[in-house]
């Protein structure tokens, strides 16, 4: 049995045309492993949308945001330091998660 893992719906479009490759999530969020398939739902609504395999997992400190991260999540830096604080306000320790879809 596949584990579930959730998205924001507003990063759907991204995440299925391959544009999104990476997720940044804390410490609750860390128990993904490289090779595992994940059924990915929305955070809103609890709807399917996706399989995703697991390609890496790997500590990220906000302090260590590169622009790199920023492309992998389709966005500017500052976007993304912005995403960051809004979902996880004072939080500096955070978990990459770079996956592929598999299904959708
Ligand atoms: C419950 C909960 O925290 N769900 C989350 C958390 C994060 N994210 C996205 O991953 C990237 C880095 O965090 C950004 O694109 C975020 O918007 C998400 O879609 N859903």
């Amino acid at each position: 049995m596949n584990r579930k893992f959730t998205f924001f719906s507003r990063f759907i479009p991204d995440i299925l045309a391959g544009r999104k490759t990476i997720t940044i999530r804390d410490d609750s969020e860390s128990w993904p492993k490289p090779g595992e398939l994940l059924e990915v739902h929305t955070f809103e609504d609890d709807r399917w949308f996706c399989q995703l395999r697991v390609l890496e997992i790997s500590p990220l400190a906000l302090a260590d945001f590169k622009e790199e991260h920023a492309q992998q999540e389709n966005m500017s830096l500052p976007e993304l330091r912005q995403v960051i604080a809004d979902i996880y306000p004072g939080q500096d320790a955070f978990w990459l998660i770079r996956f592929e879809v598999t299904a959708q």
